[in-house]
């Protein structure tokens, strides 16, 4: 690698062992694959979508804090696989913008897949600056860094089915209102997509929203009910379904992994240029905001009797009133803008799906120490 890489991979605080690594990751397989900076890259998403995107041939270089929002053995065990791959991740916070700024100095990223955020809807109730560093702080710092960057990336951010809130009207289309956000978490979400619209209009960054539902799968997210249901089953502890004020179900639109990195990646590959690199913006940028969901809600009571069957154990449940904790009813999303632009299609049932991360659970958990 020549001594330019070197002088400016050390700015990085890389040590000289890491210069090789960095330089391979983000190096592309030809000239029309992508270079994407992908933070929250060892995250349950962030580390399927870095997979999805080594694997065809692209460049990626991931950014993530191993914050201890849960388990962070998890994190270093996607890391490894991550790795493993010739996936280099560097540690560190979106907030940190020298940091940011070298990364951009180093590798000329085409794309950036931002997925780094404080997730989970209830955990706003007991650390709320949490949101605020990660969730808006650091997607200022991000965008920041974007838009002074020279070329400037075009940018896909993952937000949320929550913005839709206390929308009553489904199924949710991009159009419907999003200002009743029933959490802090979705509040930030939301306030993402009007920052992004303030960037793209000012500095002709290209930014696509991408609003997951309830996304589910191997590697997945230990704070989410169909991890913890998991666990709680096969451990024979009680597990608490939550039922609405009404005493109607709660359901969600719940969407497989690798639907949503399909989705991921269609929006990566119809990102048009930004428009405003070195700092003169030459016209209009791109945009969007599409549902990434799988169009049809299923109970929670559902996912509990199809993970019962799955593990051949029988819960030990309690039905309670949905606590005002900022979760929402129900989550249903129209998907034909998304199928319309991206070709974005859907192909796993949530049985189907529950099966393959069944399948992880029992084996990662059965020789965790081994990754
Ligand atoms: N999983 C879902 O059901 C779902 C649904 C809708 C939206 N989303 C969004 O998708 C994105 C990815 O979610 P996920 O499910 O993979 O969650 P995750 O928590 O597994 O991944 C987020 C990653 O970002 C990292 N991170 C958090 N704050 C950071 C910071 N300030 N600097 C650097 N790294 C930071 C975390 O360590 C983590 O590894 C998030 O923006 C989330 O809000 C997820
Ligand atoms: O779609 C989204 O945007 C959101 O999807 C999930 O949030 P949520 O749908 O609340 O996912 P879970 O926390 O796994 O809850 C799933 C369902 O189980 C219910 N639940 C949760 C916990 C519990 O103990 N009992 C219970 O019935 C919840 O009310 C909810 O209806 C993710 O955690 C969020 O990061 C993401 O932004």
């Amino acid at each position: 690698m020549g001594k330019q890489w070197k002088e400016k991979l050390g700015i990085l605080g890389t040590p000289p062992a890491g210069y090789a690594r960095v330089a391979k990751s983000a190096r592309r397989s030809s000239p029309s694959s992508l270079a994407v900076l992908v933070t929250g890259a060892a995250g349950f998403v962030g580390t399927h979508a870095s997979l999805a995107l080594k694997r065809r041939g692209d460049g990626v270089l991931g950014l993530d804090n191993f914050n201890r929002y849960y388990d962070p053995s998890l994190k270093r065990a996607r890391h490894r696989v991550l790795e493993r791959a010739g996936v280099f991740v560097v540690e560190g916070d979106v907030n940190d913008a020298a940091l940011l700024r070298k990364l951009f100095d180093v590798v000329p990223f085409s794309h950036v897949l931002h997925l780094a955020a404080q997730a989970g809807v209830r955990y706003a109730m007991q650390n709320p600056a949490s949101y605020v560093h990660s969730n808006v702080g650091g997607f200022v710092t991000l965008l920041e860094a974007c838009k002074s960057a020279n070329p400037q990336p075009a940018l896909v951010w993952a937000s949320s089915s929550s913005v839709y809130g206390l929308n009553s009207k489904v199924p949710f289309s991009e159009k419907d209102r999003t200002d009743q956000p029933a959490s802090l978490y979705a509040a930030t979400k939301k306030a993402g997509e009007e920052i992004a619209h303030s960037y793209n209009h000012i500095h002709g960054l290209s930014i696509t929203a991408l609003r997951f539902f309830t996304v589910y799968g191997p590697w997945g997210r230990p704070d989410m009910a169909y991890f913890f249901f998991t666990k709680d089953i096969l451990k024979g502890k009680l597990i608490t379904i939550f039922q609405s004020p009404d005493c109607g179900t709660v359901a969600r639109d719940f969407t497989y992994i690798d639907d949503i990195v399909k989705g991921c990646l269609a929006a990566l590959d119809t990102a048009k240029k930004s428009t405003g690199s070195g700092g003169k913006k030459k016209g209009p940028a791109q945009f969007r905001v599409f549902n990434l969901g799988n169009t049809s809600p299923v109970p929670v009571s559902e996912l509990v009797a199809i993970l019962e069957k799955l593990l051949k154990v029988k819960a030990k449940k309690k039905v309670l009133p949905m606590p005002a904790n900022g979760d929402v009813k129900f989550t249903h999303a129209n998907i034909s803008l998304a199928h319309r632009d991206l070709g974005y299609r859907p192909a796993t049932d949530l049985e189907t799906g529950l099966r393959k991360f069944v399948k992880w659970y029992l084996d990662f958990y059965s020789k965790k120490s081994s990754w």
